[in-house]
């Protein structure tokens, strides 16, 4: 138990997710002291080498009081409103918080069609990268402007979990108003148990989590868990914590036993390869040469442009495509990074060549080893 713990302790990528129940400090607008908590933190996990996307709720709450309006709106457009009144709070406090340790912030909008449509969901993973590269904090919300019923993540504890699929993160931290899961809902439940550690393939799990929530909060417990599959599915685990205990992310990341620890059934890597191949239609075909076959089979490398020879199908970047040997047999599948049109230019190129054929600078790999599964 501890080994898990330490294992988690240690990992490099966290997602870290605040709801609003948190973030405003009883519907009388953000709770500032708590914000420049979170963010004093976060600036120590990073000075520690970590790498953390902050994903915050609160725009809606934040706009309500704003706007002086008493109730949660039910018009959509009135929701939409205040959102938009409120980011524009939650980013300035985030924003402040994180300069007083240097750190710079940056603001992510996302809806359902950016981690649905493949080549948006390459784009936004390429800026998550660039960003946590270069040092910076992400914050994400839900595009609440343009965001209604069909094109809506629904939560943003489904949210976090998306953005642990699209930055291979391996660790989705929900903060939230409770000390974690408990067998029962605590809100009706006085006896409910804190579970300290779950395997996620444990059926009893559906049964705890309840739909209830606070007044602010859209998901309750019950979307916490689906989150925690839905991260599994990548490879990640869960943690969910109580927000306001005291250094709560700094006590996560010494191991120690805060909240609840959900973990997937399997090996990171097995799940997110697994994740590649059953979840897209195959749309392509590049046909390797001997050495590219060699060093994909044998080295598990990524697949540069120079190893390819023909392509077949109109494919887009972020499609699944098959890579088949100098006979048509199939060795592994994997995204393009490249559609089919630009592909064509830069098969056979080495990597020093491919911007002057392609007139911008791109990906080095055709497809990177991490999308790219032997058959
Ligand atoms: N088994 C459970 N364990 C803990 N909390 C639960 C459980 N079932 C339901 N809940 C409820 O979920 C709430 C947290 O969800 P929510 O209000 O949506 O928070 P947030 O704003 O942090 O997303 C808790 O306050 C609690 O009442
Ligand atoms: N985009 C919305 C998210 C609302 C939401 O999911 O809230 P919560 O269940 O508290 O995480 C906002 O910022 O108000």
């Amino acid at each position: 138990m501890m080994l898990d713990r330490q294992k988690i302790a240690s990992s490099r990528r966290w997602v870290i997710k605040v709801g609003s129940s948190l973030v405003t400090a009883k519907g009388q607008g953000l709770d500032h002291v708590a914000i420049a908590d979170w963010c004093a933190q976060i600036a120590q996990l990073r000075k520690s080498g970590k790498q953390i996307v902050l994903v915050s709720s609160g725009a809606v709450a934040e706009g309500m009081a704003r706007l002086g309006m008493k109730k949660r709106p039910s018009v959509i457009h009135e929701l939409q409103a205040a959102a938009a009144v409120g980011q524009m709070g939650l980013v300035r406090s985030y924003e402040d918080e994180f300069k007083k340790h240097g750190l710079h912030a940056a603001q992510i909008l996302l809806t359902h069609d950016d981690v649905s449509n493949r080549g948006r969901y390459l784009n936004a993973r390429g800026t998550f990268n660039t960003l946590l590269e270069l040092g910076v904090v992400p914050v994400v919300n839900e595009n609440d402007t343009v965001a209604t019923d069909e094109i809506r993540l629904g939560d943003n504890d489904t949210l976090g979990a998306l953005t642990v699929n699209l930055i291979q993160g391996d660790l989705l931290v929900i903060l939230t108003d409770q000390d974690g899961l408990f067998d029962a809902d605590p809100r009706n439940n006085p006896d409910a148990k804190l579970i300290s550690e779950a395997d996620l393939s444990d059926t009893r799990l559906v049964g705890m989590a309840g739909d209830s929530k606070g007044e602010l909060g859209r998901g309750g417990m019950r979307t916490k868990l689906s989150a925690a599959y839905t991260a599994a599915r990548s490879g990640a685990a869960t943690v969910i914590a109580h927000g306001r205990k005291p250094d709560a992310l700094l006590q996560i990341a010494r191991g120690e036993n805060i909240g609840t620890l959900l973990k997937p059934a399997e090996a990171p890597m097995a799940s997110r390869k697994r994740w590649i191949a059953g979840q897209l239609q195959l749309r392509g075909k590049l046909w390797l040469d001997e050495g590219a076959v060699k060093v994909l089979r044998e080295q598990g490398k990524s697949l540069l442009p120079v190893g390819v020879k023909k392509l077949e199908g109109e494919f887009e970047r972020g499609d699944l495509v098959a890579c088949v040997d100098p006979d048509g047999r199939e060795i592994a599948r994997g995204l393009a990074n490249y559609a089919f049109a630009d592909a064509r230019k830069i098969i056979g190129a080495k990597s020093d060549e491919l911007e002057a054929r392609l007139g911008y600078v791109g990906d080095v790999e055709l497809i990177h080893r991490d999308n790219l599964v032997i058959s």
